[in-house]
């Protein structure tokens, strides 16, 4: 498989890559026409904040099947592009944030005490301490915008400064403003009034795209100071130049721009602006962290295994990944019996969990059933991304619901799948860590583990048939492994389960299905 490095990341990234057999090409000057002819060449790309990774990309990308950012931001990445692909996206959210976190503090504490405009000063072979007076921290108020990753990490660090710290973020918790000391504003005007400095750390999107502007800089406090290291455009770029000019702002400083690379904005103009050309994950120890990381990422998408850090998957830790790892298997493999065994169109797929797995995350193995499901009838790519979405656009009904109450199995997973005319059952359960059992299908009652090439056969409840399917077999020369065979109250038909070991052709099963008492034989591929 072959992977474009198409920005730069540490070498040690690279090794990862390479010491897993892939093809790797770093081509980091390719412009962007060059990027779109290369692209179907490769099965990943890794980018950092500079490529669009867009509509025009994917239409060029036929063979993509993981992005992998190499860093924190995923705005240059159109992700509904990548979900109905079936692309899966993989980022390394937690890898620079110390970095963006000290960068931000760095900004703050050189804007603040004009240290960039003295050094400019001073190495012009001009000593002049004049209009360089800066501002203390201490006994001030912090204003942080978004406390997430980064904006919990500078808000711990600024009060070692002495600093009042106050955020804005309706999205999380107040035990998460608790945890970190910090006073929590319901409405982002009341922190604006409030704060000494002003620093954002929420993601761009559609929300937080200007969200201090105009309006905020009109009541902010007069001589407010800021700092974006964010995303451009947070903090309007054209408000801040106004209210900077109007004396309401004393000082900036900003790492992230609107439109990048850049050497026009009229915020370049301004000696209390001081910037830094989107730094903030540029140390050692980030990209290295993120270029170790993405590369392992990378890897695991392209085997095809889950990722914790898959961001147009739902979030899992790892821990959380190993405890359902054998569930996701379960899910896949009764998602995946059904059409082998039935050929009704899908109207409704019920998913229950009970036991132990209903106290874990379950909606990835729920994505697991809706692969499992797909793939046996579509052409096209389907995944534990795109799952949900063919779903919906098959007009595919998925509930998922749980009981904790304990049952025959510790765990069980039931899957209902109805159609127009019927609904089809099938069940599964983990032994121990990741033995996995089918356990019941519509209706008859099984202890099969799972197995590459299995025999699925209705038989009339009376003796004589499984020697006449076993005979058969022999004569074709296919070794039976297991056979289970289950009955249901009093019902004419039983239902036979073999695993056998290796594929049993067109023929043998035209003929096991001709047999006397024997209907519905059906060769399921796992
Ligand atoms: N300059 C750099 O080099 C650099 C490096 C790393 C990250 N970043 C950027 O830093 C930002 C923060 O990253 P993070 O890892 O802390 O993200 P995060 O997802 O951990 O935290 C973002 C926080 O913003 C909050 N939020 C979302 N919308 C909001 C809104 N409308 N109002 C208030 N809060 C809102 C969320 O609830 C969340 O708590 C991102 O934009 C990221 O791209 C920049
Ligand atoms: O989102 C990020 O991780 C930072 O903005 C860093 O971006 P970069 O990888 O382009 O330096």
């Amino acid at each position: 498989m072959k992977v474009l490095v198409a920005e730069k990341i540490a070498q040690q990234g690279i090794d990862v890559l390479i010491a897993e057999n892939l093809q790797v090409d770093v081509k980091m000057d390719l412009s962007r026409e060059e990027l779109l002819n290369v692209i179907e060449e490769y099965d990943a790309i890794i980018v950092r904040s500079v490529t669009k990774v867009n509509e025009e990309f994917y239409k060029r990308a036929k063979n993509l099947r993981v992005v992998g950012r190499a860093g924190n931001g995923v705005d240059n990445i159109d992700m509904e592009g990548a979900t109905k692909r079936g692309i899966i996206v993989v980022n390394t959210p937690e890898a620079n944030t110390v970095s963006a976190a000290e960068h931000t503090i760095g900004l703050l504490l050189s804007s603040i005490r004009n240290i960039a405009q003295a050094n400019n000063r001073i190495k012009s072979r001009v000593w002049d301490r004049s209009n360089l007076k800066g501002v203390e921290l201490q006994g001030k108020t912090l204003g942080v915008v978004g406390l997430g990753r980064i904006g919990s990490l500078v808000a711990v660090r600024m009060q070692s400064f002495g600093m009042k710290v106050i955020a804005y973020d309706p999205y999380i918790t107040d035990a998460r403003f608790k945890k970190f000391g910090v006073e929590k504003k319901e409405k982002l005007e009341d922190l604006v009034q409030e704060s000494d400095f002003i620093t954002v750390h929420t993601p761009k999107t559609d929300e937080t795209f200007g969200m201090i502007g105009d309006e905020e800089f009109k009541v902010a406090k007069k001589g407010v100071r800021v700092v974006n290291c964010a995303r451009g455009g947070i903090i309007n770029e054209e408000a801040l130049v106004k209210a900077i000019k109007e004396g309401i702002v004393a000082s900036a400083g900003i790492d992230v721009l609107v439109n990048e690379p850049n050497t026009t904005s009229p915020l370049l103009d301004l000696d209390n602006v001081v910037l830094t050309p989107h730094l903030g994950a540029d140390t050692e120890e980030a990209q290295y962290n993120v270029g170790v990381t993405v590369a392992h990422e990378v890897v695991s998408a392209l085997e095809g295994d889950m990722v914790p850090n898959a961001v147009n998957l739902p979030t899992l830790h790892k821990n959380e990944l190993d405890a359902i790892k054998a569930y996701l298997r379960l899910g896949e493999t009764l998602g995946k019996l059904y059409h082998q065994l039935e050929k009704d169109p899908v109207e409704k797929v019920e998913i229950v969990y009970s036991g132990e797995i209903a106290n874990m995350e379950t909606t990835t193995v729920t994505l697991g059933v809706l692969k499992g499901l797909f793939e046996t009838i579509l052409k096209e790519r389907v995944n534990y991304v795109n799952a949900s979405l063919i779903a919906k656009n098959r007009g595919v009904d998925v509930v998922e619901s749980k009981e904790t109450s304990e049952g025959k199995y510790l765990n069980l997973i039931q899957v209902k799948i109805s159609s127009k005319y019927k609904t089809f059952t099938l069940a599964g359960t983990v032994f121990g860590k990741d033995d996995l059992r089918i356990v019941e299908v519509n209706g008859y009652e099984f202890d099969v583990a799972p197995s590459p090439c299995m025999l699925v056969a209705m038989n009339l409840d009376k003796p004589g048939m499984i020697g006449q399917i076993g005979t058969l077999l022999g004569v074709s020369k296919i070794n039976i492994a297991t056979m289970q065979v289950s009955r249901k109250n009093g019902a004419e038909w039983a239902m036979m389960f073999l695993t056998v070991d290796s594929e049993v052709s067109k023929e043998s099963l035209k003929l096991i299905g001709g047999l006397e008492g024997i209907s519905n034989v059906q060769f399921i591929r796992l």
